[in-house]
């Protein structure tokens, strides 16, 4: 719902141009503006009445179904998964905001600084003086343009009834009428635009009927929650007003150009006053923020980090509040990297990977070429990332070098390894045969985790010191102590126990899950172990039930329990080797002295655990290990659920990032477009030109003196009032400062959404 406010009310009827104002309305055909009121291919009732128009705005009358539900939807992004979630912005705000929905239209009212209250005061004075000049009637207040050249500058100078200066809303019942006019920071220039920021234009609040006084929030009489309209009936019959799709406009008719200030009760356009191109304060945003129609859109503002997160963080910063952490950002960079890299022409010629292999493509290795598999499996094997075709998503693919598949039977195993989901399990999606490497090949897809590390390559491969120098800072124990000497291993220090019991959890919790799904592991070796981060995953699950598939076995799952046994023994070996940081750690000859070295340097939580796992004459189960782990679980809930808290608080932030891009993507598709199907004219006129005016209010506003007025704040907020489609109204001005206009951002977000929709449908 907008408001067009052209400065056509010509203080000096001799500067009127005939060719500019044209002399049915006042509104040339030619000009933007005018196009911007045909639009829509409403047809433009001549000679309408202001009396007609005002009687149109009756907060009883409903909107139309079909016009509210053009701005209502939070339209679809062009991005297709986008899914509909917005609130309903019309809901009626509850009655007793009223004093301060009155003001909803014209933004920056409410939240007036002494400034800008100052600033009104002073063009409402100049106003007033201006009045007492006119010839019109002095017990109404005089309506003036703004000659061309000047500014407007709108103010208040009596105290009887008020005067409607803007249109219904789309709901009225949401956005009472403005039957006040209330002042506004004053504005500037090509982007001087409402309450937050620019010059220019002043809307001086009216005085309170009530009270008398400028610049407070009275509400003015006769404003009922749903009661009639507010706005008087009888208006000069030199000012037009049409309804164009539920917006108003007003402009002169041409009597009212050749005639002196038209008096319209309250309004004083005063094109005289030394304040026409504003004040250079501009209202600081908070000064704006919390009007009542902000409501209407305070699910679209991020409201800072929650304190607990910021507890949490290790810098307490005010950056770190509003900043991704540096951290957090790191590892997010290394692993899109990670995710994007490409073979250069070397590694495509070592390894000569076909284009395409089934419904994949752009393979990467993710290890040198040609692995043998496992030490139990000698099928040489290759691991590569790549990219699903239509997907487009990233896949682990695991190919076993010349494999025939002897029997289809292991594709029952296949399905169930497929339906497996757990978190410290990396998915299996789909396995097909393939002769795209020139051999019989079999691949298995899996899920991909950029980044990830086996834990063989994390935990146990010596660390490269330079000149033999170990950091004696590096371990639990007290540097230069003996016992630090003795905890060390080639592979660095040894681990702290919590570390030990994170990589126990994960590990007990996606074991629970393959052997309660009736399956085993197999593999599970620190090479088929994979570290993404801090979150481990079995890496290699169905590799071996494929290879090992006995085809003439009449059930393949008649040995399961034997292997989940096996899996419970490997799972021992593994703790043992971890605490040890040492593989041979857990050769036969060397487990007892391992086990004694636990002893020494762990709880014994820790040894019971390992020794019950390499108990093998009793039936162990994966669930006896809950109780070993014990009150630990409720660390590691306590530290992931600490972890949730501050990425949620990351994805909050992000999330407004992203919405705010999208939008600028569309307003900027739209905007300065050179031609659209061979219009050269379309992004000027139309929708189209107040989305243009739009911008300059945001990016292009200046200061009373013409110097940029950059304020990353205004941005955002007029940004997320418009995805909101907020009720609140903003005042445009046209680049040669001809025209006001005040629109509301559900306008502008329906202007948006039908420019951009235009564009997408030639697309
Ligand atoms: N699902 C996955 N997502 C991302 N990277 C993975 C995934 N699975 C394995 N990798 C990575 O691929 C590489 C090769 O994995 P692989 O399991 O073959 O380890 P390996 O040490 O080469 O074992 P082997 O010696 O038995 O071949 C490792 O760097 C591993 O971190």
């Amino acid at each position: 719902m907008s408001t067009f406010l052209n400065n056509f009310f010509p203080a000096d009827t001799a500067a009127m141009d005939p060719i500019f104002f044209s002399p049915t309305n006042g509104i040339p055909s030619e000009s933007k503006l005018a196009t911007y009121m045909n639009r829509q291919n409403v047809a433009t009732p001549t000679g309408y009445g202001l009396n007609n128009g005002f009687s149109l705005l009756n907060l009883d009358s409903p909107l139309p179904v079909n016009k509210k539900s053009q701005v209502t939807p939070q339209s679809p992004e062009f991005i297709p998964t986008r899914i509909n979630s917005s609130p309903n912005f019309y809901a009626p705000p509850p009655y007793h905001n009223g004093p301060m929905q009155l003001t909803n239209g014209l933004n920056g009212v409410n939240g007036l600084t002494a400034a800008a209250a100052a600033a009104a005061a002073a063009a409402a004075a100049a106003a007033a003086a201006a009045a007492s000049t006119a010839p019109t009637s002095s017990t109404s207040a005089a309506v003036a343009a703004a000659a061309a050249a000047a500014s407007s500058t709108v103010t208040v100078t009596a105290s009887s009834a008020p005067i409607a200066i803007s249109g219904a809303p789309p709901n009225p019942a949401a956005a009472p009428f403005v039957s006040s006019m209330s002042a506004q920071t004053p504005l500037k220039g090509r982007g001087g635009g409402g309450g937050v920021g620019g010059g220019g234009a002043i809307l001086g609040r009216q005085e309170s009927p009530t009270t008398g006084s400028l610049g407070e929030k009275s509400p003015p009489h006769g404003m009922t929650p749903h009661g009639a309209s507010p706005i008087p009936t009888t208006l000069p019959t030199s000012v037009h007003q049409e309804n164009v799709g539920g917006t108003i406009y007003f402009y002169p008719t041409a009597n009212a150009q050749n005639s002196q200030p038209v008096g319209v009760n309250n309004v004083v356009v005063d094109a005289t006053h030394p304040a026409h191109h504003g004040v250079s304060a501009v209202a600081p945003l908070s000064s704006v923020s919390g009007v009542p129609s902000g409501l209407l859109y305070t699910g679209h503002v991020y409201p800072g980090p929650a304190s607990n997160v910021i507890a949490m963080q290790p810098k307490t910063q005010l950056e770190s509040a509003f900043f991704i952490p540096d951290e957090m950002r790191s590892e997010i960079l290394a692993r899109n990297e990670i995710s994007n890299l490409i073979m250069d022409a070397a590694e495509a010629a070592q390894h000569a990977l076909p284009l395409d292999v089934d419904n994949y493509h752009a393979l990467y290795p993710l290890e040198p070429p040609a692995q043998p598999l496992h030490a139990k499996l000698t099928l040489p094997a290759s691991t590569y990332r790549a990219t699903h075709n239509t997907t487009g998503l990233k896949y682990c693919l695991r190919r076993l070098h010349g494999f025939r598949l002897q029997s289809t039977k292991c594709m029952t195993l296949v399905e169930m390894w497929k339906k497996l989901q757990h978190t410290n399990v990396v998915q299996l999606r789909e396995v097909f045969t393939t002769k795209a490497f020139g051999d019989n090949s079999l691949v298995l897809v899996y899920d991909y985790y950029p980044g990830s590390q086996t834990l063989l390559a994390k935990y146990f491969t010596p660390t490269p010191e330079t000149n033999n120098y170990t950091d004696p800072f590096q371990g639990e124990a007290r540097p230069f102590s003996h016992k630090s000497n003795m905890q060390r291993t080639n592979n660095g220090p040894l681990l702290p126990e919590s570390t030990i019991w994170s990589i126990i959890m994960q590990l007990t919790a996606g074991l629970r899950a393959i052997h309660q799904a009736g399956l085993a592991c197999k593999v599970l070796d620190p090479t088929k172990i994979i570290v993404t981060g801090k979150r481990v995953r079995f890496s290699s699950c169905c590799i071996s039930d494929i290879t090992q598939f006995d085809p003439n076995a009449a059930n393949p799952l008649a040995l399961v329990n034997m292997h989940q046994q096996d899996d419970l023994t490997a799972l021992g070996r593994l703790v043992l080797a971890l605490a040890c940081r040492c593989l041979q750690s857990v050769q036969r000859d060397n487990v007892q002295s391992s086990i004694d070295m636990v002893t020494r340097n762990y709880s014994t939580d820790l040894r019971n655990f390992i020794v019950y796992l390499f108990t093998t004459n009793n039936r162990r189960s994966v669930t006896d290990l809950m109780p070993m782990i014990g009150a630990r679980f409720y660390t590691q809930l306590d530290a992931l659920q600490s972890q949730i808290d501050m990425q949620e608080d990351e994805l909050a932030k992000e999330m407004e990032n992203g919405r705010l891009y999208r939008i600028l993507v569309k307003l900027n598709s739209i905007n300065e477009r050179p031609d659209f199907n061979l219009d050269c004219t379309w992004s000027e006129t139309g929708d189209r030109y107040m989305l243009k005016l739009f911008r300059d209010y945001l990016f292009h506003s200046v200061t009373e003196d013409g110097r940029p007025w950059l304020d990353h704040a205004h941005i955002v907020q007029c940004l997320n009032k418009l995805d909101a489609g907020s009720l609140e109204r903003v005042q445009l001005m046209s680049r040669d400062e001809q025209s006001v206009l005040i629109v509301s951002y559900a306008e502008l977000k329906n202007c948006l959404e039908n420019a951009f929709s235009e564009l997408m449908s030639s697309t």
